[in-house]
């Protein structure tokens, strides 16, 4: 496994209920994972979590290459180690800087100013070559997110943590690009989506509801993007959104595909 959480739950106000409630989920190495479920559902609240951005309330976040390593407060340091990459929903690029001159900042900042060789061959790999010199507020917002995927790929992180764009829904294009990362660099991509067609891409989709894991639908395939724009507007709510952990969507397409409980649980550091 490349990162689970077990029994996370994450509670902002006391008086409301948990963003995060009992998620037991984990991402396989080197897997494309979406993230789906209407708003308020607490998406961005787990890749928060998991990124070390947000403390969890009670349960534990493991993260990590081989055997994972809980994410205690000694997070901050790992991120900024770069075991984790993590694009918000906010995240853009300098605007008046290129697409090279940001990826050289994030170099730089990962520690590694000199490794152009790298940059350039991330760039590549998400399709950014042609953009290299362009100033990356000149882009289109979803190569500006892609150019922040970049940035956080630099440090080689096990992890990728995509949210949603506050400029529009992950499209399937990107999550095209997005897999490539799984592919060339073994990074594990865990994506926020609203597209069933971007969703559709994934190896694994993960439905989160009130806080709570709603179903994993396994290797969506272009037959179930249907079933999966009916899920994610509610309109099966009554049998997809079954406030059970890791319980399946009640649907043929659909299984209880949670790898579950990592079968080494490592000892707490
Ligand atoms: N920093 C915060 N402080 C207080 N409450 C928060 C905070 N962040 C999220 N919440 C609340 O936690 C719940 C889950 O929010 P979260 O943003 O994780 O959901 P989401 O599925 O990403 O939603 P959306 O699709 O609208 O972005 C919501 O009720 C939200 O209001």
């Amino acid at each position: 496994m490349a990162a689970y959480t077990t029994g996370l739950t994450k509670t902002y106000d006391p008086s409301d209920r948990p963003a995060l409630d009992n998620v037991n989920v984990a991402f396989r190495a080197g897997e494309l994972c979406a993230i789906m479920g209407p708003p308020g559902a607490g998406k961005s609240t787990l890749l928060a979590c998991l990124a070390g951005h947000e403390p969890p309330s009670v349960g534990k976040v493991y993260v990590g290459r081989g055997d994972a390593r809980p994410w205690l407060p000694q997070q901050v340091r790992q991120i900024c180690r770069g075991e984790v990459g993590f694009v918000l929903s906010h995240s853009r690029p300098f605007p008046g800087r290129t697409v090279l001159e940001n990826l050289e900042w994030a170099a730089a900042l990962a520690g590694r100013p000199d490794d152009i060789a790298r940059a350039e061959r991330v760039a590549g790999i998400l399709g950014l070559l042609e953009d290299l010199h362009t100033p990356a507020g000149h882009l289109p917002a979803d190569l500006q997110h892609l150019t922040m995927c970049a940035a956080a790929l630099l440090p080689d992180p096990s992890v990728l943590l995509v949210d949603e764009s506050d400029t529009g829904p992950l499209s399937a294009s990107t999550l095209a690009v997005l897999r490539r990362c799984t592919a060339e660099l073994g990074t594990t991509v865990v994506a926020v989506t609203g597209s069933p067609e971007a969703a559709a891409l994934a190896d694994r989709v993960v439905f989160l509801a009130t806080g709570r894991v709603a179903g994993i639908i396994t290797r969506p395939a272009e037959d179930v993007v249907h079933e999966l724009r009916e899920i994610f507007a509610g309109r099966h709510a009554s049998r997809s959104y079954v406030p059970e952990q890791g319980g399946p969507p009640a649907s043929s397409s659909a299984s209880a595909a949670d790898p579950g409980p990592p079968e080494r649980q490592p000892a707490d550091a």
